[in-house]
This record gives C-alpha cells, structure tokens and sequence, in this order.
C-alpha cells in the first residue's frame, strides 16, 4: 500500500513541505517568508495562520487532493522534554507549544500546521525527532549552576537519520553502535549517540560559533554587555542566535560566500573560517570522552558537510579518534517523511504527548 506523507518543516524564513509517497519524494517546495512580514509578529506562533494558509493554498494551487494523505508530520518544537521518535500531536502539545514553548523557534509552528492539516484529511498529525528529544544521562545534566541545569537540544532529526543511514552502511544496527555527530548548518549543533541513545550533546550555545550564533562566548563578558545599557534583550538575543557567528564577523551566513572571500586572499575570513572547524574539532573531541573514546564513527552533516574545505580542516584533527563519514545536508524533509512512515507501517510505535 501506498502511503501518502506530508512533512512540513517551518524555518526562520521559510516553510518546507514536502509529500511522500512511501519512500519516494512527489515534490518538495519552499515557501519563502519575506523577513519584512515575519518582523512584524512578535511571537512565532502568531505567524501560525498565515503560514498555514500559504500551504494549503500551494496544495490547492496544484491540486494536490489533501484528502488522500495518509499522515502529516511536523518538525517538533520547543517542547519542555521529549524523547526520541513519534508523538501524535494531541490539545496538550498545541498548548504548550503556543502558550509555553521553552523558546522562541519556528519549529513551534510544525505541530500545529500538521495538526490542522491533517485534522481537513481526517488523519493523525505526528511531530517525529523533535529539537528537545532528550535522553541525557543524569551525569550530563549537572551545569555547575543548579538554577540552569543542562536540557538537550540540538539537531536530532537530521543527525539521528543520518546515524540510522550510516549504521546500514556499515551492516549493522543503529543499537549496536557509537557515533560522534556535528550538524553543520545555520545554526551548529553535535551529540554523542550511544547504542540508540543521545547521551550527551553540545548545543548551539556551548559549543562551536556558526554561520548565524555565536556559540559559546565568555560568559563574564556577556553579563556585562547585558547590564551594561547598550542593548536591550532582544538584540543580546539576536547577537547570540541570528547576528552571531560568521555573521558578525562577515556579515554573512553563507558559508560560500566565505570561502569565495578566502579564495581572493581574504585573511580575516580565513581566520574566522578555520576557526569555526577548530571549535567543531573541539567540541568532537569533548563528546568523545564521553563514551571513553569508544566511537565507531565520527559523522559530519547538514548544509556546510558539502565544504572539501570545511571538512578537511575539521578530519585533520578528529580522524585519529575514529573513521569520519560525510553526510551533506540537512534532509530534514526525509527524515520526517521516513520516520513517520515507520510508524504508519507498524516498525515504531508512536507516543501520546503528555506533561
Ligand atoms: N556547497 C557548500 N559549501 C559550503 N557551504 C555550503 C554549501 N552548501 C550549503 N552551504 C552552507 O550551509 C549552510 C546552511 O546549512 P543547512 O543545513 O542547509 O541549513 P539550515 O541550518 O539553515 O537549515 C549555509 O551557511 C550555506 O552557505
Ligand atoms: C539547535 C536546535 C535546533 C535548531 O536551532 O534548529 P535550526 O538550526 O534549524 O534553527
């Protein structure tokens, strides 16, 4: 039987969908959202309708028959802690979602567009991977400061299908096996997957600067530029997570765009460059030690994967750990679409959402 899967991914400026027809792609589109119409909402579910509306005109548009899907899934958002896998999209989860996501993100629109989408096709929305999956073992949550203890989330969707991917490379079961993974994307994030299991993870703000964050920065110095009048809190927010990284020192996040400015001489961007893969190494090399250096395979994905350059400085100083796999791009999309796909043939059981 052909199963019919809508995957909707909402970015900070556009929303992917793409339809599924078992493992195969029917189409994947992007909806872009000129930044212009999304400043002027000041939280990211009150972009909601427009950004469900713009799908459901696009699959009218082109006569896509919304009552012959099988299941929608959305990226899951911002949710106080999940684990790995499916969750039906249930009242509870819209709730938190929009009255008490743990931040602001717009992957906190990908349950509710699901959830009224699938409501018009009478079937089940899921969200499958979310950002919050969090399986961190008790030792990983201390912080130093018991007001913050540690949480998990970074780019579960993409690196946990990437790992899946790889293990059957290797004929073996995702279970059975160690991996150190680093999504390289706009925003950079890494885990340490242990036998099936997300044990420890450097997030967008503890590790490596990217192309938009900057990552870990001294934390002293960053009270006081807080406290110090400057800036109100939404642009230190914006300083660590959209004009951070590359960004700031560059003034762009495409990755491209910098090598293009090392390849005419520019030393500074070399610099910074390199030293985005320096931190990356790091950050590597730290998750490590974690599984006392028994990693079978070190992976390097998402959008910046597809850099000889980006990638050669970073195996340079981790491939004596272990074998380093390329896997470029961030397919999220696939991801979405084959996760919920093993839940709608019975291989995943799919959990109810509950606080
Ligand atoms: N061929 C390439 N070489 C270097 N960088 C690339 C290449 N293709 C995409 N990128 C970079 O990947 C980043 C986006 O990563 P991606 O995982 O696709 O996105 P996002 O995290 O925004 O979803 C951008 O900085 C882009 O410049
Ligand atoms: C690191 C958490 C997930 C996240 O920030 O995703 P994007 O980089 O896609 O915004």
């Amino acid at each position: 039987m052909g199963y019919k899967i809508l995957a909707i991914n909402p970015g900070s400026t556009s929303t992917k969908i793409a339809l599924y027809d078992n493992e195969n792609e029917v189409f994947t589109e992007t909806l872009e959202h000129p930044i212009d119409k999304i400043e002027k909402y000041d939280k990211t579910i009150d972009q909601f309708e427009m950004r469900k509306d713009l799908v459901i005109s696009f699959l009218k548009e082109n006569r896509y028959n919304i009552g012959n899907l099988s299941a929608v899934v959305g990226r899951g958002g911002m949710l106080p802690t999940v684990k790995s896998g499916a969750y039906i999209v249930n009242e509870t989860m819209l709730d938190v979602l929009s009255n008490r996501p743990v931040m602001e993100h717009a992957s906190n629109l990908g349950a509710p567009i699901a959830y009224e989408i699938a409501k018009i096709a009478g079937v089940k929305a899921y969200i499958y991977d979310s950002v919050r999956t969090d399986e961190l073992k008790d030792i990983a949550r201390i912080s130093g400061m018991p007001d913050i203890p540690r949480t998990s989330t970074c780019h579960v969707l993409n690196t946990r299908a990437t790992a899946i991917k790889v293990a059957k490379k290797y004929g073996k079961k995702y279970q059975d096996m160690n991996f150190v993974i680093a999504h390289l994307g706009g925003g950079i994030s890494l885990n340490v997957h242990e036998k099936g299991r997300i044990v420890d993870i450097i997030s967008d703000d503890e590790g490596p600067f990217s192309p938009e964050r900057a990552g870990r920065v001294p934390c002293r110095e960053l009270i006081d530029l807080c406290f110090s009048g400057k800036y109100d809190k939404k642009t230190m927010q914006r300083k660590l997570r959209g004009n951070g990284g590359l960004k700031a020192y560059l003034n762009t996040v495409d990755a491209r765009e910098v090598e293009k400015m090392i390849k005419n001489g520019d030393e500074k961007a070399k610099i910074i460059y390199e030293s985005m893969a320096y931190q990356v190494a790091k950050g590597i090399g730290e998750l490590a030690t974690v599984i006392d250096g028994k990693v079978d395979v070190i992976i390097l994905t998402g959008g910046i994967a597809y850099s000889d350059m980006m990638v050669s400085w970073i195996k340079k100083r981790v491939e004596f750990i272990a074998p380093v796999e390329i896997v470029p791009g961030e397919n999220e999309m696939e991801s979405l679409a084959y996760g919920t796909l093993r839940v709608l043939k019975g291989e995943e059981a799919a959990r109810e959402y509950e606080i």
